[in-house]
């Protein structure tokens, strides 16, 4: 497993005739973090679900390691190395959590889902138990071992910490943060607890209507009264 970087240029993208993003343009280095803010219904996933091959794209450029892959489908994307968790946490409600942990061992023997075990020792605990029997967290947990297992250059997180409790925010963000900090995986992270967000990230950007209406260091937004303000309409983070 390798990290690979990301460079994105130009992207317009939607759904159908529906434009929802424009010209977004930004690049994030092999092994870094990159936090991706705005509020409800900016974009961030539509983002996500571009780089992953599920949207409409009306033109720009995807590279990873720089090789272009705007062009190819899906599964190929994924293929080559992009891990995408997606906010709807798709589990298979019906088996195990084991199983679904195989689902993305892909061509890896079976003795490599230890890996996500050591990662999410509840995982363990719960392996016999369906999917459709866990909490969120757990949910959670069980989405982002599968897609790991697949070895992903780059993984897309998409708003990992929605409704869960505080304490299984912080195993989750710890469970990340190891993961980047392994550098074997550029991670990309929606999410709408900012500063679960900027405690996490090395590089930030802000969507507005579909476009980039900020980048910068989280030092930089925290210090940014104003664009916090306006662009996450919060008042302030600390
Ligand atoms: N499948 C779809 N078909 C048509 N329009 C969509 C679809 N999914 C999202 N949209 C629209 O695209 C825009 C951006 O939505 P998106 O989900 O990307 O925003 P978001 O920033 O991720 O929001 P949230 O924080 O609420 O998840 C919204 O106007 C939304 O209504």
């Amino acid at each position: 497993m390798t990290a690979a970087s990301l460079e994105i240029s130009g992207l317009c993208a939607g759904y159908g005739p529906t434009r929802v993003l424009e010209d977004i343009s930004f690049s994030v280095s092999a092994g870094k973090r990159l936090g991706i803010l705005g509020r409800n219904g900016m974009g961030k996933s539509t983002l996500f679900a571009t780089l992953a091959g599920q949207t409409r794209r009306y033109g720009g450029a995807i590279q990873m390691n720089g090789e272009n892959i705007e062009g190819a489908d899906s599964a190929t994307r994924a293929l080559k190395g992009l891990g995408y968790v997606p906010q709807s946490r798709d589990i298979f409600p019906t088996l195990t959590v084991e199983e679904n942990l195989f689902v993305g061992l892909k061509a890896r023997p079976k003795s490599a889902i230890e890996e996500a075990y050591a990662m999410f020792p509840r995982l363990k605990e719960r392996r016999r138990n369906l999917g459709s029997q866990l909490s969120g967290g757990e949910q959670q947990m069980l989405t982002t071992a599968r897609t790991i297992l697949g070895q992903p250059s780059v993984l897309l997180l998409d708003e990992p910490l929605e409704g869960l409790a505080p304490v299984i925010c912080e195993e989750l963000m710890e469970a990340f943060g190891k993961l980047a900090a392994s550098g074997e995986m550029t991670i990309l992270l929606v999410e709408q607890r900012i500063q679960s967000a900027l405690d996490f990230a090395d590089e930030v950007i802000i969507l507005e209507r579909g476009r980039m209406a900020w980048s910068g260091t989280p030092k930089e937004l925290s210090q940014d009264e104003h664009t916090v303000e306006t662009l996450l309409g919060v008042g302030g983070l600390h």
